[in-house]
């Protein structure tokens, strides 16, 4: 499936290099992306691989890493991000690769996180970008860069309004999830955290539990520290949906824990059903299952960040754009 452009390159390092790949699905965002790609893969003397169908993207990262390639740039949204990244954990290839994105999707939340801006911004970075080792999540072995959420789905963020986001960030979708929610979306459900060693077991009915490794969902939200070693984890139980919005807006404005929500940061994290399978999403795909356990693996990502990255960007948080949370 990989394809090399074919193109003379202009000026710049000349060739495609056998160790310098982007992973690109031309599907992304509006899809006119290609011809640029090419052209600046050329330029830099990268090989292309174009994936034809939902999933390639997995293949061609393990095919990359069997290539022996040390630069891999996923270019897509989220998606392709997930699938590359899937590849090279099957491949056990994470430790011998640079990663780095090319923004072309319609969401590029990761993107953001670590300062890229767009496609040219992506392959200058690849070039000469500072390489962080962040903390990768995994889910039974999937792994995930940002988040994994369970309770809610993804209609709740698409029927989120503007409004409501701009006016709660990320709890906005949290919002309106309770708005939508009915007493049997409840998640009856087991969390056990491990953090320095110490287990702390949670149980009852939850509305949803947030974990993020990329993200933060409350307090200051936005970006989480990406670099600790530690899931940022908000379980928010059940409760009457007039009294979860308010909770929601305490806990926005005030900036502290309340009654019906749970904050802790743990390395390790069980989450199990007592009645049917949850619906988790890893980074916005979907993977159905009773129970799910999930790790950090601290630094195991070598990324090339933008000058924009910060790995706690407490302050900066704030600013963040609103609302593509799932
Ligand atoms: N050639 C392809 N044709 C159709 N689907 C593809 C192709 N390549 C990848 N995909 C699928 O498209 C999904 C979304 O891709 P990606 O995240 O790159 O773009 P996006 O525009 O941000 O997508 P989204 O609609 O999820 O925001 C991927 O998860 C992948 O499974």
């Amino acid at each position: 499936m990989t394809r090399s452009s074919g193109h003379e390159p202009t000026d710049g390092p000349p060739g495609p290099d056998a160790k310098r790949r982007v992973i690109v699905n031309p599907n992304s965002g509006a899809g006119d992306h290609l011809p640029t790609v090419h052209r600046l893969a050329d330029h830099w003397g990268y090989s292309v691989a174009e994936t034809a169908a939902a999933g390639d993207a997995i293949d061609l990262a393990r095919e990359a890493a069997a290539d022996g390639v040390d630069v891999l740039a996923a270019c897509g949204g989220d998606g392709t991000v997930h699938e590359v990244l899937c590849g090279l954990v099957d491949a056990d290839a994470l430790g011998g690769v640079r990663f780095g994105v090319v923004p072309v999707g319609t969401a590029n939340i990761f993107a953001d996180d670590i300062g890229v801006r767009g496609i040219e911004h992506g392959f200058e970075l690849l070039e000469d970008g500072e390489v962080r080792r962040i903390d990768l999540g995994l889910a039974d072995g999937v792994p995930f860069v940002k988040s994994c959420i369970a309770g809610l789905t993804a209609d709740t963020s698409a029927a989120t309004t503007s409004d409501l986001k701009a006016r709660f960030g990320p709890l906005a979708f949290v919002i309106t999830g309770v708005q939508q929610a009915r007493e049997f979306d409840a998640l009856d459900i087991e969390v056990d955290a491990v953090t320095e060693g110490e287990t702390r077991t949670w149980s009852g009915e939850a509305l949803c539990v947030l974990v993020g490794n990329a993200r933060r969902f409350a307090k200051q939200f936005g970006q989480a520290n990406v670099e600790d070693g530690l899931f940022d984890v908000t379980l928010i139980e059940r409760m009457p949906a007039g009294e979860a919005v308010a909770e929601a807006i305490v806990q926005q404005l005030l900036r502290r824990d309340t009654e019906h929500v749970t904050q802790l940061r743990a390395e390790r994290l069980a989450i199990e059903s007592r009645s049917s399978a949850i619906d988790f999403s890893l980074d916005g795909e979907i993977y159905t299952r009773n129970r799910l356990d999930l790790r950090v693996r601290s630094e195991a990502l070598s990324v090339c960040v933008g000058t924009d990255y910060e790995p706690d960007p407490t302050m900066q948080a704030e600013k963040d754009s609103f609302g593509r949370y799932l």
